[in-house]
């Protein structure tokens, strides 16, 4: 399945992404430390897959590499910049794909993405691509809150090209979608790396990706206090 890429890709124009780099990053939710001591660097076109058992802190490193939250110690540079010194201008350059759509139920698949794009500066030259790249074409006229789990999930999957960004983080992008669209989905990461671009993805199903970098965040997970070391 080659996306869209045959005849032009919507995502065209990407600028290529600057290297991310974490240098011993942690994250603390609440009361509780995920994980620690995490590094990596993701050059322009790589992938990062993040793996690891429910609860381990996967969605909560793609918040803070999205800038959402502050890491409890560490270091996070794009472009040898630190990006919350930064935060507008390095926010402006990715997407986050959460677990949640981000769409507006009264509004269609295509008044949707042209939301989109106008609060991302971006034109909407694009629009017609990236919905023929998730085969929403057909449904494009009908209001959001009429589309099933998975044409909802196309569509947010649709703005990740309507509006380029270099930096993708896509948290289980798969969920919902029928095998044609996962086969849509990969092909659409490749041919943005292909340009240059980075994407961070975490997933607990092999989606086939070609050369992943992988970090397994349960390695990354604090030791357990000792007895002796509780506070009672
Ligand atoms: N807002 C929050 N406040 C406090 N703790 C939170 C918050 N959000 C998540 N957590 C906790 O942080 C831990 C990691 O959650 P996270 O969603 O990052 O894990 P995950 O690896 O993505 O899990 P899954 O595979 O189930 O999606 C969990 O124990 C969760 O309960």
């Amino acid at each position: 399945m080659g996306g869209i890429a045959a005849g032009g890709t919507a995502g065209e124009g990407t600028a290529a992404g600057a290297p991310l780099a974490a240098e011993a990053l942690a994250c603390r939710r609440g009361e509780r430390l995920l994980f620690e001591k995490l590094d990596f660097v993701l050059p322009p076109g790589g992938l990062l897959l993040l793996t690891g058992p429910n609860g381990s802190g996967k969605s909560s490193l793609l918040r803070l590499l999205a800038g959402l939250l502050r890491p409890a110690a560490g270091r996070l540079t794009s472009g040898g910049q630190p990006v919350f010194e930064e935060l507008g201008a390095y926010q402006a350059r990715l997407h986050f794909l959460g677990h949640q759509e981000a769409a507006k139920p009264v509004l269609s698949g295509r008044e949707n993405l042209e939301f989109w794009c106008r609060l991302r500066g971006a034109g909407t030259a694009r629009i017609d691509a990236a919905l023929a790249a998730f085969e929403l074409e057909e449904l494009a006229a009908q209001p959001m809150r009429l589309y099933s789990a998975g044409q909802k999930r196309r569509l947010a999957l649709a703005r990740l090209l309507a509006a380029p960004a270099p930096l993708w983080l896509l948290d289980e992008p798969s969920v919902g979608l029928d095998s044609r669209s996962v086969a849509r989905l990969v092909a659409e990461i490749e041919a943005h790396r292909g340009r240059g671009g980075q994407v961070v993805l975490a997933t607990h199903v092999d989606l086939g990706l070609a050369a992943p970098q992988s970090l397994g965040l349960a390695e990354h997970a604090p030791a357990p206090l000792e007895l002796a070391e509780w506070h009672w």
